[in-house]
């Protein structure tokens, strides 16, 4: 079981050293598990000048999975724009092909207070949100900063998505609902936007070979709304890059903080990179206050997801069941009359647990 592990920037080298500490525990109780690090994102560029140096480049292709924290930070924002910390992981997606990313959004009863909404609304939450990670508006061409005809700054990005990309996403989203509840929703912006009517399009196709799923679409701003005001109508969520972006961040909150919610982003092979859905916080990084379970979980969508070990998978997302049922919190989940912990605090409690 070949990781590379890329701690990226910010919380990123803070919540992955939890991370590691559980798949210590896994190897010692046998699992074959190799990790190796490189720097990606602006410890990419501090060490090699780029966010993605040829170093990581490598070690991720041997690898079979990637582990990674956070890139990003304010020191780096003022970048050329290829050089920004962004940019490695756009990279190492695109490099990677990994297409299908996979963030859900699921409410432990124990956080049902730390929710945005009212508990009996999330009660039971349990969102897959199938988010298209290679294509749309994020890797579009053209792009740029120019001047246009009329001799005035412009700026421009192009929502793009070829048929291909379309259809192995919306199989993926449907072979996930036929392992859940057959229940699809597909959100778009089908009345304004071409890409996405094409979408649409696509979705209804491919549906005609999972009779058994009832797909449904949705527009994105109703989508929005729609997340928070009445969440468990939804059981599987597909949707491009962009819009994803933002509807699982929306999602996060309604399991109690975004330092809750792991991703997979997989090829067709289910290779995969695992991180959270959230940032580098750098308005926390270095301060040991970040919350660590996200990175944790995404270890456990590696166990599943890239190796197939699923009673080690669920051995340790029942840890982290455990260490919230016995009243640990970070400060993003933290509530009163339980027992406020560190960032290495959460990850001794994990460890404890496992
Ligand atoms: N996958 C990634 O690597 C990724 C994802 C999102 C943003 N970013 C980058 O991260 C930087 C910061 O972005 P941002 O501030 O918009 O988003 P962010 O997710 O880093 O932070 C948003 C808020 O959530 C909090 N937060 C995030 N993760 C947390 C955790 N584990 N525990 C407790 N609180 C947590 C932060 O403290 C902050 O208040 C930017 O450079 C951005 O581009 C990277
Ligand atoms: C940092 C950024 C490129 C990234 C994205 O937009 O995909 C992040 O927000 C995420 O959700 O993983
Ligand atoms: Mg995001």
């Amino acid at each position: 079981m070949k990781i590379a592990v890329l701690p990226g920037d910010g919380i990123g080298p803070e919540i992955i050293a939890q991370a590691r500490r559980v798949l210590d525990v896994l190897r010692q109780d046998g699992l074959p598990i190799e990790l190796e690090e490189a720097p990606l994102g602006g410890a990419g560029y501090d060490a090699y000048g780029v966010p993605y140096p040829e170093f990581t480049q490598k070690l991720c292709r041997a690898a079979d999975a990637v582990l990674l924290g956070a890139v990003g930070g304010p020191q780096y924002d003022t970048l050329d724009r290829p050089l920004r910390p962004e940019r490695g992981l756009l990279a190492i997606r695109k490099d990677l092909n990994l297409f299908a990313n996979l963030r859900p959004a699921i409410l432990y009863p124990e956080l049902a207070n730390a929710s945005t909404l009212k508990p009996e609304v999330v009660s039971g939450l349990d969102i897959m949100i199938v988010r298209e990670l290679t294509g749309d508006i994020y890797f579009g061409q053209p792009r740029g900063m120019g001047v246009n005809e009329q001799g005035e700054r412009e700026a421009f990005n192009t929502m793009r998505y070829s048929e291909s990309e379309v259809r192995r996403i919306a199989h993926v989203a449907f072979g996930i609902a036929m392992k859940r509840n057959k229940k699809l929703c597909s959100v778009d912006k089908a009345n304004v936007l071409e890409t996405t009517e094409f979408w649409k399009e696509i979705m209804i196709d491919v549906a005609r070979e999972y009779p058994q799923v009832e797909l449904s679409h949705m527009y994105v701003d109703n989508a929005a709304m729609q997340l928070v005001r009445n969440p468990k109508q939804f059981d599987v969520m597909v949707t491009g890059n962009i819009f994803g972006d933002i509807l699982s961040d929306e999602a996060s909150m309604l399991t109690g903080s975004i330092g809750m919610l792991p991703s997979a982003s997989l090829d067709q092979n289910n290779k995969g990179l695992y991180e959270p859905s959230h940032g580098s916080a750098p308005d926390i990084a270095g301060k040991n206050l970040a919350n660590p379970l996200a990175t944790i979980l995404s270890a456990a969508m590696m166990l599943r997801y890239t190796f197939g070990k699923e009673e080690a998978a669920l051995r340790v997302e029942n840890a982290v069941k455990t260490v919230l049922a016995q009243g640990y919190r970070t400060g993003d989940i933290f509530e009163a009359g339980c027992q406020k912990v560190s960032c290495s605090g959460m990850g001794d409690a994990v460890v404890a647990a496992l």
